[in-house]
Parts: C-alpha cells; structure tokens; sequence
C-alpha cells in the first residue's frame, strides 16, 4: 500500500485557492508515481479562522465531496481527505471524508474532541457518531483528527475494531512538537498498528505548525518523517504484514484483561 502524504502549507481563509493548491499537487503526484492512498492535513480549506468560519464554513460537504470524489476517480485513487469547517444539523463541525478509487465517499467522521488551546470549542460542535473503522483495498484502517490523538481510549476502540492503520490529519503547533513525536509512536506501538500522519506547515495568527508528518510501522520505527518547516511531500510503502508479525510476537490483545480496569 503506497502513500503520498501532502504536508501542506494553508493558505488561511481560501477555500477556492486551497483546492486549486491540492488539485495541482494531486496531479503531480499522480503523474510522477502511483501510491494508492492520498492524505490531506486537518481544515486544510480555511485553516484555524475560525471566527469566520460563519462566512466560510462549507454546507454538509457540498465543495470538498466532489472536489475529492472527482479526483479519486479520474486518477483511480484513495484519499483520506483530511478535514474541513462542515456546517451541518444546525451547528460547525471539523468534518473528515473518506473517498474510495471508485469516487465513493465511504466514511464520514466529525471530530470528537475540540482543542481548548485554538479555541476550536468556541466556534465547533464535537462530532457525537461514534468513531468506527472503514476499509480501502480490503484493508481496515481509522482516522483520528488532530487533539484526538491525546485519547488512547479513540485509538485503542480503532484497533479493536480491526484497525490495521490509524491515520491521523492535524494541524499540530510546533510549541507541542515533543508530544505530537511521542504519542504517534505510543499510539502504533500500544495498538501494533501503522500510524500514518498529515500536519501542515507554515504559520497563522502567530501559531507555527510542526509538519513533521510521519509514517511509523507497529513496532514503532518511523519510515518516514517530514521536516518540520517546508512544505512537501511525503512518500513510503505500508506492508501490512508486519501488523500481524508484530501481534504474534507481542500479543498484547489476547493479554489483556479490561474486565479489570
Ligand atoms: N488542531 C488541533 O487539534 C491541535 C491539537 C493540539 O494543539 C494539541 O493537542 O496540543
């Protein structure tokens, strides 16, 4: 399973410029290689502008749901879409969608938990669906966005579902740097699963974003790591074996004993 990873920088408040931006960079993508899974950073159409998110905030994903399902089909590719601002049922949501190489959107998911450190609870709703596990190429894989990876409890009900890859789109500020490395790698080694990120870069209202996108494998050794300034792209291969080499060796799922915590 190959991926190509867009650490993007966002320009903030311009959806139309932002999806000119991915278009461009998905067709040079697609042109120069083929990876199977495209993945796009957390609100990547407005950035964190959220007070006026009223004005720009998207209706139940009517611009980025053909925008990505026209893409995935021309070029016969996943994408996990990142996120984006989704006025729907009354109130804004940090909405994420999944879309299939046939063009079919095949998971939603709201973000659960909103950062108090952006503000995101003042301007958000909290998505309230449970999270669930989706399936792209007969593999099965979750999706976290951004402050949700500070709850294991998220990505542990993922892995039991039968995650075998957890993706994660941020924007993740640099000032927290230390905890986005460390509990990406908790996460894939807690759980033996992939964990595949996508942060932007770059800079708004004097917030820095980390980048540093990775790809780590279940035993928790990066296989790729973008640098934590420029915008790029980042590229590996997921072998899905080694999930179930990994769970052999260490079987945590069959150790554990949750009836007693
Ligand atoms: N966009 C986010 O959810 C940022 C999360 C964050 O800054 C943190 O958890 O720290």
């Amino acid at each position: 399973m190959n991926y190509a990873i867009y650490q993007m920088d966002i320009i903030a408040g311009n959806p139309s410029e932002n999806r000119k931006k991915v278009k461009e960079w998905v067709e040079k993508t697609m042109t120069a290689s083929s990876p199977d899974i495209l993945v796009l950073p957390e609100m990547w159409t407005t950035g964190y502008t959220l007070s006026a998110l009223e004005e720009l905030a998207e209706n139940e994903g009517q611009d980025t749901v053909p925008f990505l399902t026209e893409l995935a089909e021309r070029f016969n590719v996943n994408i996990i879409g990142g996120s984006v601002a989704n006025k729907k049922n009354g109130g804004i949501f940090n909405s994420s969608f999944v879309v299939n190489r046939m063009g079919e959107v095949i998971y939603e998911y709201d973000k659960i938990h909103l950062v108090p450190m952006l503000d995101e609870h003042l301007y958000l709703e909290g998505g309230k669906k449970k999270a669930s596990v989706f399936e792209l190429d007969g593999i099965k894989m979750g999706l976290i966005i951004c402050y949700d990876l500070r709850f294991p409890e998220l990505s542990r009900e993922l892995a039991l579902k039968g995650a075998e890859v957890l993706h994660v789109v941020a924007e993740w500020p640099s000032a927290r740097r230390v905890h986005w490395c460390a509990l990406q790698k908790a996460r894939a080694i807690e759980n033996q699963m992939f964990v595949v990120s996508c942060n932007r870069v770059g800079c708004y209202d004097n917030v820095e974003f980390a980048g540093m996108s990775m790809i780590i494998d279940p035993w928790g050794n990066e296989l790729s790591i973008g640098s934590d300034q420029n915008e790029e792209t980042i590229v590996n291969n997921v072998s899905l074996e080694l999930a179930a080499k990994v769970r052999k060796d260490v079987p945590v799922f069959s150790s554990r004993v949750p009836e007693l915590y």
